[in-house]
């Protein structure tokens, strides 16, 4: 990771009373791939567009690839490459076709398009449907086009919106293995908006969590959950051959382990809560009484715990950002 390739100061945009982004702060730099990671309606979209000089800041200031989006945004689209959450093509056109296309429009000299645009198409994987007609084409490779179409121009930052919605989930999969690999070999940097959290916290080197306007938490998912939770518990799950019986003496003497707060028997599993990570002792325990230990599960905090602990104190504020006609619904954040 090098120099900051994307520096947000103090961004702000208002529609009327409604603080769309409210003073945003955010360095990105060069290779990295950041997700910015929210609800419908959190500010996403617009900050996404300042970035691009497509819409003015009320405040602040978006500096990309050394330019200022708002007072030189052609430098900055020459740069970057932006895929909007749905992709056009012209259906009565090939895939070759529709990417030449778009090739002559970022200004690539003709000797050089096919060659370009076949050796895109190779790299995205859809070498076998160069002669293919986009409207064939299922959603999944069409956001697959729609990144080859971007990449055409050899941007130095990608902006990926909503990238991998509709997409099924095997094919939001390979598309996202795709954008890290083409982000590592090539040092591409990317930011891609999503309100998908499981989808993308793989691939993101960082994630920042926006909600009603405001950056609310941004750093690794490593780092955000160990900063939220070095209050909790240890949670480790043990799974034994058969179940305990319903009266089990062995508790009390686990209790005596030190350190354990909880016990939960649900069947075969024992749930055991800790003030520290005793794993070790908790598997030497059962197996010196005998039991047979068939597996153990340390719980691991992921996004949806770091999201809907900020969640929980975020919710009235977010309400009163949604977007018209739009429901905002917590499962968005489930698998
Ligand atoms: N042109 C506009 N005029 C008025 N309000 C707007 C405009 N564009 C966006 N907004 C409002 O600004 C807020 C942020 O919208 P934005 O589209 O940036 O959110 P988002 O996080 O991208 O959401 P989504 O995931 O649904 O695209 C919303 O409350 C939205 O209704």
């Amino acid at each position: 990771m090098e120099k900051p390739i994307i520096e947000l100061r103090g961004l702000t945009k208002c529609y009327g009373a409604l603080k769309a982004v409210d003073d945003l702060n955010l360095t990105i730099r060069k290779g990295e791939i950041f997700g910015l990671l929210g609800p419908n309606g959190a500010g996403k979209t617009t900050t996404i567009l300042m970035m691009l000089g497509l819409t003015e800041p009320t405040a602040g200031t978006a500096m990309v690839c050394g330019y200022n989006a708002t007072t030189n945004p052609i430098a900055v689209k020459k740069k970057v490459g932006y895929m909007p959450d749905s992709v056009g093509f012209y259906d009565s056109m090939t895939a070759l076709e529709n990417l030449a296309y778009i090739g002559r429009l970022n200004g690539i000299p003709e000797s050089e398009i096919k060659d370009r645009a076949f050796e895109m198409m190779k790299i995205i994987g859809l070498a076998d449907a160069v002669d293919k007609k986009t409207s064939a084409f299922s959603r999944g490779m069409k956001q697959r086009l729609g990144l080859a179409d971007v990449l055409i121009k050899q941007p130095d930052v990608i902006i990926l919106d909503e990238p991998t919605l509709g997409i099924d989930p095997s094919g939001v999969k390979e598309f996202l293995a795709l954008i890290h690999q083409l982000s590592r070999q090539h040092g591409l940097t990317v930011l891609l908006s999503s309100h998908h959290l499981h989808q993308v916290q793989q691939v993101c080197d960082r994630v920042g969590i926006f909600v009603g306007g405001k950056m609310l938490v941004e750093g690794s998912v490593d780092k955000l959950s160990r900063n939220l939770f070095t209050n909790e518990n240890y949670v480790v799950s043990i799974t034994l051959r058969e179940a305990p019986p319903a009266r089990w003496e062995a508790e009390d003497a686990l209790r005596q382990l030190g350190n354990v707060q909880q016990i939960t028997v649900t069947d075969r599993v024992v749930e055991i809560s800790c003030l520290r990570d005793i794993t070790p002792d908790l598997v030497r325990f059962f197996v010196h009484k005998g039991l047979d230990v068939m597996g153990v599960h340390k719980k691991e905090y992921g996004l949806d715990d770091i999201y809907e602990k900020y969640f929980e104190n975020n919710l009235a504020e977010n309400n009163t950002h949604e977007k018209p006609g739009r429901t905002f619904q917590r499962s968005f954040f489930k698998k």
